[in-house]
């Protein structure tokens, strides 16, 4: 029998593709722990909220020891309030031929709202995982909203890219994902976004001097990077159930540690670290400690990396830039 206080954890977009998948992954205990009860608090909008009840029911029907309440509400109010950890999924998902810039004004007004709702109503140790898209530029904008939140309570979702990456060298170089450290995925979760191998190791040792260059450039980068357009390509649909997955991994090292001198990629607002622009919020190499997120430091950074990282920031800024104007980042 589990023994601690129970977690309240709202998930939006609870009737989604992507919430179908985490959901069932929060309620069996793989983010907080086999001991750590769940207060689930599912959030959609009044269209889909018989949907979620639908959802809520499959969960009921799983038996699963570690629910300790489901709720489910179309108030943005009643859905944060006591949360100890958030998944901003409900977004509208990006379709065949768009681009995340598209979303932008069309998801900007609900991560406002969020936002706000975050501030005056969650825990005060409350952790949020933005995923809907433009994901980065969403979590800016819930982030401005929440001044009374600290900055590194908003993150927003690249786990998903980071394990890609893991994944395609994994194959490339025949080791297991588990041999691989050292990858970090920079700038934004979009196109233009830097998937990295400088500091790879396999089993302790660099490996990076053994990857054809070429290779990386013409294969590996935009791979990882038209990951998400791939899928949609091939599945007709975006990504869900290993987006779910990369969620469940950033809140599970953000509550538990990440092990070692380990690190994963995590977008947070930037403290100006790597000559990234400070607020936006950008992919950085992070370590997990105490329940926080600490940027890894002393890092060297060479010219490919330079432009590279710069040209994704680039794209952060100028989204920033258009949300400003728009009149949702105050
Ligand atoms: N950051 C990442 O790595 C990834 C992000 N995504 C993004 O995640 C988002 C969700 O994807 P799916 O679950 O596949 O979409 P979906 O369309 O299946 O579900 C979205 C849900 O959000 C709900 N929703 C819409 N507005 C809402 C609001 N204001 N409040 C609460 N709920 C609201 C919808 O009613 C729907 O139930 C999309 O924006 C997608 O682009 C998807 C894959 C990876
Ligand atoms: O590309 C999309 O729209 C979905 C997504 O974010 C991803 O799969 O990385």
């Amino acid at each position: 029998m589990s023994t601690n206080t129970p977690v309240t954890v709202t998930v939006t977009g609870a009737a989604g593709k992507i919430a179908y998948s985490l959901l069932f992954r929060l309620a069996s205990g793989l983010v907080f722990g086999p001991g750590t009860p769940v207060r689930l608090r599912l959030l959609d909008i009044p269209s889909a909220v018989v949907a979620a009840e639908g959802v809520a029911m499959e969960i009921e029907d799983c038996a699963l020891p570690l629910v300790d309440s489901i709720e489910i509400t179309d108030d943005v109010t009643a859905a944060f309030d006591g949360a100890n950890a958030a998944f901003l999924v409900g977004a509208r998902p990006r379709g065949k031929g768009m681009e995340r810039a598209d979303l932008l004004t069309a998801n900007g007004a609900i991560f406002r709202e969020q936002g706000r709702a975050i501030n005056d109503h969650a825990a005060a140790d409350i952790r949020v995982v933005v995923v809907g898209n433009p994901a980065n530029t969403n979590a800016y904008i819930a982030h401005r909203h929440a001044p009374d939140v600290p900055a590194g309570r908003f993150t927003a979702l690249m786990r998903l890219d980071h394990n890609r990456a893991l994944s395609q060298l994994a194959t490339r170089l025949g080791a297991r994902v588990s041999e691989l450290d050292g990858v970090v995925v920079w700038g934004n979760h979009s196109a233009t976004q830097f998937p990295d191998v400088t500091y790879l190791t396999r089993g302790g040792e660099p490996v990076t001097a053994g990857l054809d260059p070429e290779w990386l450039a013409d294969t590996f980068i935009p791979r990882v990077a038209g990951r998400g357009a791939e899928i949609i390509a091939v599945r007709g649909s975006s990504s869900a159930a290993s987006a779910a997955g990369a969620a469940v991994d950033q809140m599970r090292d953000w509550v538990r540690g990440t092990s070692g001198e380990s690190w994963t990629t995590v977008a947070l607002p930037s403290g100006g670290e790597y000559g990234t622009v400070p607020d936006v919020v950008t992919g950085l190499p992070c370590r997990s400690r105490g329940g926080e997120w600490e940027v890894v430091e002393g890092l060297e950074i060479g010219e490919f990396q330079r432009a590279r990282i710069d040209a994704s920031v680039a794209e952060l800024v100028s989204e920033r830039d258009a949300v400003r104007a728009l009149g949702l980042a105050d």
